[in-house]
């Protein structure tokens, strides 16, 4: 189904809709949103982004949204630009952030609670088809789900017969919990009530799948998506989720992500190094992807995540994935190059694997693209293994069944390193299949007769020599199995998944080890509070400023730039932080980690709270480019303004780390009142404007809540009392969908 809508006349979207199970609405649940901006550009968003353009339209509130079919791309982009009144009130918007600033604001929640209810996305389908014009495209034609090319070129597999009628049926919406949110056992229970939940099938190996669940219908569509925007849960393929369990992460690693959006992996290695929210991670993440859109997608995820403190994002290629230096040890001149305890290369990848949750990919699916990305997979997994730390591992994943990309990838990355250098781990076996020692490389034209393929380089220079990637043609020796047994033997300890296995489509994992001796990274020396303990709160922002904070001052200078003086003066005064240990413990708080405060990358005047180790790293060749990195502390509030009070609302995620340090301007409020907030309500509070942390007192919280943690929200002192900040409203209404379900203490 492809369709065009008017966004509650608020912009205008585009829905195209996998055509997997086109008579039945409920395939709305692998939607993806097509969105044109006033600009004439269009973006590609994902689930979550429709689910809210969903709710925001009035589907869960009751305004109007109109569907329309478009039956072709011209249609589409025919269809009217988007119109920037909105359509409860009928002001009008000269932006669309205005309009959407509009419609979020309190006048539209008002009534929310009334029109809320469990409301699945074939109930708000019906809905819209008894006041829309909402028309279906024909069906799939028969046969239209599949390739002959891609049947000719697979049928050898073992049981190609049914991997090849399963990828013709819909994979389950699967999902993981997110243990550190406060928030996942309330969720679990809510969605518990409301949906059949099972493990998924095939992934229940020695307990790692233990917060994988999958669902059986589309019955809590709002709810799985509000449990997500609050962290509780994360939705992901179960066969994507295994590169992460295989790669035994630890909070204190330094860990790469070479191809990292829309950041689905990167989230689950921050769920294992991040630790609670408000804790600052010893660790370091560095995520690279070369495509900026996509980097601004999941950069969207991971600030949503409760504690991004280790994470750094880099946009470039990963063949040419920089060299990061690190000064910990303190010598002048001694910044040592970073070497990674864990690489992630989940590489692009011609993603036949992914045809079962894409059938529209049929259509396209060719030969030529796996002998296209075998040139980029085999160099992105060069430069992961040569940023590999000794007796670190890497895993190298792609969403592909292709041996040319996976297995022969591999067998080169063996070859060039040796053994002395890297070996493949053998996995603890469970319902995978093992690598193929054997395959056959296709020519690009495979699709046509005679369906030429070849088993080994022998028989490639016997037919035509012009094929060879050196005489301009599309194959490399690389693309063949290795000719020494002992390598292909090797190539059994790889991963095959496949439909077959479970609720799984095509996917493939390869674990390496860095055999050459070393050092492995030890837990770092925790920070040296006494450090600051001569020193008062003030005195330190000094010492950072001028660059004195550390010993040893080091002429090389820091990757993340030291902290903006005035903005931190300021953060430090309003909220009453220590830095010093004993002052901050007879005040019963903890100490304010100011040593860790950076200037933040992506917000003019803004400040992150990085890890230790993020900290230390010090610029000396060329400057990546650095997209965010560490933990926003400051976010943009709706006042243009200079002073900090009006211009900054604290960042969600910071609010978190505020509750434990402030001493200052921190709001504990009763099980109530936080549900008065979250409805949009204000409480009484002093007569001043700026930033405020509210913190919901366990207390008074019911026990079916299930929280053990207390939540904090991002809040705004104003004149007419404490109301959720502009950085917290986002999450409000999917808080208050989570929360609102726990009965009320009397
Ligand atoms: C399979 S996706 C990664 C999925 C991601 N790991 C996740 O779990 O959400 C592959 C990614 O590689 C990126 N990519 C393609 N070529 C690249 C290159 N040369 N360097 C870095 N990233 C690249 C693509 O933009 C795409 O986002």
């Amino acid at each position: 189904m492809q369709t065009d809508g008017g966004y509650g006349k608020a912009a205008t979207i585009y829905v195209s809709c996998d055509g997997s199970d086109r008579s039945n609405l409920s395939s709305a649940l692998s939607i993806r949103l097509v969105w044109r901006h006033k600009t004439g550009e269009t973006h590609i968003s994902d689930d979550a982004a429709f689910a809210k353009a969903w709710q925001t339209s009035g589907c869960d509130r009751g305004s109007s949204l109109s569907l329309h079919v478009c039956r072709n791309q011209d249609q589409l982009s025919q269809a009217p630009l988007e119109n920037r009144t909105c359509a409860q009130c009928g002001q009008e918007f000269s932006s669309r952030n205005q309009l959407m600033r509009h419609v979020q604001s309190l006048a539209h929640y008002g009534n929310e609670e009334k029109s809320e209810g469990v409301r699945s996305v074939r109930q708000g389908m019906a809905e819209l088809q008894d006041r829309c014009d909402v028309k279906e495209l024909e069906p799939l034609g028969k046969g239209q789900g599949r390739c002959k090319a891609w049947e000719l070129y697979y049928q050898d597999l073992d049981d190609f017969q049914q991997i090849s009628s399963l990828m013709q049926t819909a994979v389950p919406y699967c999902f993981r919990t997110v243990p550190t949110s406060p928030l996942w056992e309330l969720a679990m229970k809510n969605l518990n009530a409301e949906a059949t939940l099972r493990r998924p099938q095939g992934l229940a190996f020695d307990g790692a799948a233990c917060n994988c669940w999958a669902l059986t219908s589309d019955e809590s569509w709002n709810l799985l998506q509000a449990a997500q925007d609050c962290g509780a849960i994360q939705r992901q393929e179960a066969a994507s989720m295994v590169p992460v369990m295989l790669l035994q992460v630890e909070p204190h690693h330094f860990v790469a992500d070479l191809c990292a959006a829309p950041a689905s992996k990167t989230l689950q290695l921050l769920d294992l190094m991040a630790g609670s929210p408000g804790d600052v991670s010893p660790g370091l993440l560095v995520v690279n992807d070369d495509s900026w859109s996509r980097c601004a997608t999941a950069l969207r995820r991971t600030h949503q995540h409760a504690n991004p403190s280790p994470l750094m994002w880099l946009c470039g290629d990963a063949r040419e994935f920089p060299t990061l230096h690190d000064h910990s040890d303190g010598r002048v001149r001694g910044a040592r190059k970073i070497r990674f305890d864990r690489v992630l290369c989940d590489v692009p990848c011609s993603g036949d694997g992914r045809l079962r949750r894409s059938p529209s990919g049929w259509a396209s699916w060719h030969p030529r693209y796996m002998l296209q990305m075998h040139y980029v997979q085999s160099a992105i997994l060069k430069r992961g293994l040569t940023i590999l730390k000794p007796s670190g591992l890497l895993l190298y994943s792609t969403c592909s069944m292709s041996p040319i990309e996976n297995e022969a990838v591999v067998a080169a990355a063996m070859e060039k390193f040796g053994p002395d250098q890297v070996r493949l781990v053998p996995v603890e076996e469970w319902s995978h299949a093992k690598g193929l020692s054997t395959w056959r490389v296709p020519v690009p034209d495979f699709a046509s007769e005679p369906h030429l393929s070849f088993g080994t380089r022998e028989e490639v220079s016997e037919h035509s020599e012009s094929l060879w990637c050196r005489n301009g043609g599309p194959l490399a020796p690389t693309m063949f199995p290795p000719c020494n047994p002992e390598a292909r033997a090797a190539l059994s300890h790889c991963i095959r998944i496949s439909p077959t296995h479970g609720d799984f489509g095509g996917f493939f994992c390869a674990l390496f080890e860095k055999v050459a001796p070393g050092p492995a990274t030890l837990p770092p020396r925790l920070l040296d509070s006494t450090e600051g303990s001569k020193a008062t709160g003030m005195k330190r922002v000094k010492e950072v400023k001028d660059g004195k904070g550390t010993k040893g001052t080091n002429p090389i200078p820091s990757l993340l730039a030291a902290p903006n003086g005035a903005q931190l003066q300021w953060l430090v005064e309003w909220f009453g932080l220590l830095s010093d240990e004993e002052e901050a413990s007879k005040l019963g708080v903890q100490r304010f980690p100011l040593e860790l405060v950076r200037n933040d990358p992506n917000l003019k005047d803004g400040l992150i709270i990085s890890s230790q180790s993020l900290c230390r790293l010090v610029l000396k060749h060329a400057r990546p480019r650095v997209l965010a990195a560490g933990m926003p502390l400051l976010a943009d509030a709706a006042e243009i303004s200079k002073d900090p009070r009006d211009r900054f609302d604290i960042a969600s995620g910071a609010a978190a780390v505020l509750a434990r340090c402030a001493t200052k301007r921190l709001l504990k409020v009763c099980w109530t009142t936080f549900l008065a907030l979250l409805q949009g309500e204000s409480v009484d509070q002093a007569a001043e404007t700026g930033p405020l942390v509210v913190v919901l007192d366990l207390d008074s919280t019911p026990a079916e809540s299930h929280l053990k943690i207390p939540l904090c929200l991002s809040a705004r002192l104003t004149a007419r009392g404490a109301v959720v900040a502009v950085d917290g409203s986002a999450q409000r209404h999917s808080l208050l969908k989570v929360l609102s379900r726990v009965r009320q203490v009397k």
